[in-house]
């Protein structure tokens, strides 16, 4: 395996006056698609928000490509490469495809072989490159969000929750987009569809309670039928 993109370590972030998460450790390899499993409220969120800054870890360290990071703003975060597509997407809806894809450039302008990637891998948003965000399904605004965070060249995406509320062939054609991004870009993916996790997961990571409740590869615990009824109940959407 090759070294770590991202390490966390004895990470604790509060929230008002709930500790919320409590001493994190997580290390994220470079390349391909590393998985965060939780169940609602575990902390997936919060442990993103507190890779970018958007909460301040209490204590530990955050280690982007050996950097301590976790006292830099949210802006700089950015800058060093890592990009965050929250559960909400972040897209503008009163604004079009395209001016939601120039907003997320550094200087409002088109990279053309990305942007012709861009089209392959998500062909809805050539189709609709005019017409306003709210227009879109919800498979592709989640798609524009995607596509939003690799309009430039990014080391690190964190993504939350894509499939949420997706019907499974949208999911399924997520695969193959996912794969394809991960061949440039490492992600880190919070999910609750294991399903999805598991086809395109490395290695993955289980939270509980703000505490990491596992760690290891994915290929172990898609063998493991044992070690996935004890975390099934911990994190994972059953029917899925
Ligand atoms: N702004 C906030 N104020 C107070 N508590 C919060 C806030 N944001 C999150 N929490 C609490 O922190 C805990 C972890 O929330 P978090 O959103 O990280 O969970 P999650 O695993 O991402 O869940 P979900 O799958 O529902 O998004 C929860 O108990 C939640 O209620």
């Amino acid at each position: 395996m090759t070294s770590p993109i991202l390490e966390l370590d004895g990470v604790s972030t509060d929230i008002a006056q709930y500790h919320i998460l409590h001493d994190i450790s997580l290390t994220v390899p470079e390349g391909g698609v590393h998985v965060l499993l939780g169940r609602n409220g575990a902390g997936k969120t919060t442990t993103l928000r507190t890779i970018m800054g958007l909460w301040q870890a209490r204590a530990g360290v955050i280690r982007f490509r050996g950097d301590d990071i976790a006292a830099l703003h949210t802006s700089d975060i950015a800058r060093k490469g890592i990009a965050f597509v929250p559960e909400n997407m972040g897209i503008f809806g009163g604004l079009t495809v395209e001016e939601n894809m120039r907003l997320a450039t550094h200087d409002g302008s088109f990279d053309r072989d990305r942007l012709a990637r861009i089209y392959a891998l998500f062909p809805a948003l050539e189709t609709f490159w005019t017409k306003s965000a709210w227009s879109l399904s919800g498979g592709q605004k989640q798609m524009l969000a995607i596509a939003r965070a690799i309009i430039e060249k990014r080391d690190l995406i964190l993504i939350d929750e894509p499939t949420k509320g997706l019907a499974p062939a949208i999911i399924l054609s997520m695969v193959d987009a996912f794969r394809e991004i991960a061949r440039e870009t490492t992600i880190l993916l919070v999910e609750q569809n294991f399903l999805f996790a598991k086809s395109l997961g490395q290695t993955v990571a289980v939270i509980d309670d703000g505490r990491i409740a596992h760690t290891g590869t994915m290929a172990e615990l898609v063998e493991d039928t044992a070690l996935q009824t004890r975390l099934l109940s911990l994190s994972l959407d059953a029917h899925q």
